[in-house]
């Protein structure tokens, strides 16, 4: 690694104890020199024992002049240390405030306090420390930020002044917040209200469905402001420049756990105060040529349709309503007949079976993507090309018949209830969705597949389970079928029938013999959809799950 040149070195002193403080570009480091005494089989001999530790800058929060307490004043230490530094018999100090790690991917703010010989050194220091913070051009500077007072355990609008609030003022990061008065306000304001070139990013206090009611406003005003059609399924849509960062205050938080690890506010404050970026995949979901809604999470028809719909009516219990209502699902054991179609994806790196998971910087994620660079333009080109060629040559596939579950994770859907999540190998940005589906079998084999979430089983390794890596599905419930098969004899004259009769059809989508789509945690109004994977279309303030130390020294700053 290339050595950085040296901005600032001085001996400064740390709780009483002397240490050579070391400023470069990429890192703050502090080490002590000390001479113990150790008794070696009777006879004592000098040793030196070195305490090291360094914060890369990149994870500094703040520094600032520190008022020293005349009482806790380290004049005589210092007199000890160096008599000539000591003359005017004061002492000045300055803290750093730093991201700590902690166990399970939880991240803290600690400070450290240094104390120096003289006043001029100390603000050389803030200001040097100041400077390098400064060249960090993707910390954001200026919030919008949205709170949910109604998600979760109904904490948001506490959890923000309490925990998030007072770190972003830390940071010098300005806020504008707005406390939403009735579902869908976030979505309706970020549309067509917001000047969105005034802010660095928005953040969202609550749950998944806060989120997405977030990326619902930002994806169509992007749209909007670049004329694009969304109720067009085969358009391509144009990337949110706007990151987006999410405090967790709702009943599940699957987005937030699945690209930071944690669900835990102050960790989330700490991934937009030093300007992480995750990039995310977004699926778009059609009924009859008319956008529906977007997915980040899970589509999920059967199980998780039926659940979600049973749950809503019990909003009051708070987030155990979908273990209620998961029991209930589970015993009612329906199973929906259809026919599912898709688009396998089968030029990328990654499978649904892969051991190894999707984290921070992931090769496959970047490969898959290919960010940003002029080849990437080239390769999207010729993708688009080989897709559309793919779909002309008919490398759709089609299953057709009874399933408890249809599940699209277009990300781990890792969460409390399941660490490792629906599909434990999806990646968050590699432009698939994982298509899981679950055949119709007994309660106890049904269990059995619901179980292997919570532990190390493999949930897919069952008779009855299938995975498909894909980039597009459709489901068609029974009773539209017999238009599917029209729609397969004849290209364009199909789909409009298709149209006519899903929405003719008395049974689609609204009667018991239909289940319905659970998109994010939303109900959709139809059964009969159509879903496309659309890759990196939005950011977050994170960086997808850190891998976690070998050894578990987990006190940062990090000990050399
Ligand atoms: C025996 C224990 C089995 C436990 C199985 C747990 C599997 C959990 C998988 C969680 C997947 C979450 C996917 C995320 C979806 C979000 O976009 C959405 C919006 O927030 N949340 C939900 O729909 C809310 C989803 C909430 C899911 C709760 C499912 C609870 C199932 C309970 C089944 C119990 C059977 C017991 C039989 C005696
Ligand atoms: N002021 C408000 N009054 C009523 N509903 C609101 C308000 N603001 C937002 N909502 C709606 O509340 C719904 C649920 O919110 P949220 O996602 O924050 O919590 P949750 O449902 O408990 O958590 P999760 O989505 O993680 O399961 C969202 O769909 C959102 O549209
Ligand atoms: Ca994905």
């Amino acid at each position: 690694m290339e050595k950085q040149p040296r901005l600032l070195s001085s001996q400064l002193l740390l709780k009483n104890r002397v240490f050579e403080v070391t400023l470069n570009r990429a890192i703050l480091a502090w080490k002590e020199i000390t001479t113990k005494k150790k008794r070696v089989s009777g006879s004592i001999h000098n040793t030196f024992k070195v305490d090291s530790y360094c914060v890369p800058v990149s994870e500094i929060v703040a520094v600032r002049e520190t008022e020293v307490d005349s009482r806790t004043k380290d004049e005589g230490r210092w007199q000890k240390m160096s008599q000539e530094s000591t003359e005017g018999h004061s002492s000045y100090a300055f803290t750093v405030s730093y991201v700590e790690r902690g166990r399970q991917h939880r991240w803290r703010c600690n400070d450290v306090t240094f104390h120096c010989s003289d006043g001029l050194l100390c603000q050389q220091w803030v200001q040097s420390i100041r400077e390098q913070l400064s060249l960090l051009s993707s910390r954001p500077k200026h919030l919008l930020v949205y709170i949910n007072p109604y998600g979760g355990k109904q904490q948001g609008k506490l959890i923000y002044e309490e925990k998030v609030a007072p770190l972003f003022s830390r940071a010098s990061i300005s806020t504008d917040v707005i406390v939403t008065e009735y579902a869908n306000h976030a979505r309706d304001h970020l549309k067509v209200d917001v000047d969105l070139k005034k802010y660095d990013g928005v953040v969202c206090v609550g749950g998944d469905g806060m989120f997405s009611e977030i990326i619902h406003g930002l994806i169509s005003r992007t749209q909007a402001d670049c004329g694009v059609d969304q109720n067009c399924a085969e358009e391509k849509l144009v990337p949110c420049t706007t990151r987006i960062g999410i405090i967790p205050a709702g009943s599940t938080d699957c987005i937030c756990y699945a690209t930071v690890g944690i669900n835990d506010p102050v960790t989330s404050a700490l991934h937009i105060i030093v300007g992480d970026s995750q990039p995310l995949d977004v699926c778009s979901v059609h009924h009859n040529n008319t956008f529906l809604r977007y997915s980040v999470s899970l589509l999920g028809y059967g199980f998780y349709g039926d659940m979600l719909r049973d749950s809503e009516r019990k909003r009051w219990m708070g987030p155990v309503r979908y273990d209620f209502s998961g029991v209930k699902t589970f015993l009612t054991h329906h199973y929906y007949e259809g026919t599912v179609s898709f688009l396998p994806a089968t030029d990328i790196l990654g499978t649904p079976r892969d051991k190894s998971m999707c984290r921070a910087g992931c090769y496959i994620c970047q490969h898959n993507g290919q960010l940003l660079s002029e080849d990437s333009q080239l390769y999207k080109m010729e993708e688009d090309i080989s897709h559309s060629a793919a779909e002309m040559q008919g490398d759709w596939q089609m299953i057709r018949g009874k399933f408890l579950a249809i599940n699209a994770a277009s990300m781990s859907c890792a969460c409390p209830r399941s660490p490792k999540g629906l599909s434990p190998a999806a990646h968050l940005a590699d432009g698939t969705t994982d298509l899981i589906l679950v055949r119709k079998c007994s309660r106890i084999n049904f269990l059995r597949h619901l179980l292997r979430h919570t532990n190390k089983d493999d949930q897919f390794d069952l008779a009855f389970v299938e995975v498909h890596r894909v980039r597009k599905f459709r489901f068609t419930p029974k009773q539209c079928e017999s238009d599917l098969d029209l729609r397969q004899g004849g290209a364009g004259g199909g789909k409009k029938l298709f149209g006519q009769i899903c929405r003719d059809h008395p049974a689609c989508g609204c009667t018991p013999i239909n289940s319905s789509w659970n998109c994010d945690g939303e109900i959709l109004p139809h059964a009969a959809i159509e879903v496309g994977a659309h890759c990196q279309l939005i950011r977050l303030f994170a960086r997808g799950i850190e891998d976690q130390p070998l050894f578990e020294d987990y006190c940062t700053p990090s000990v050399i």
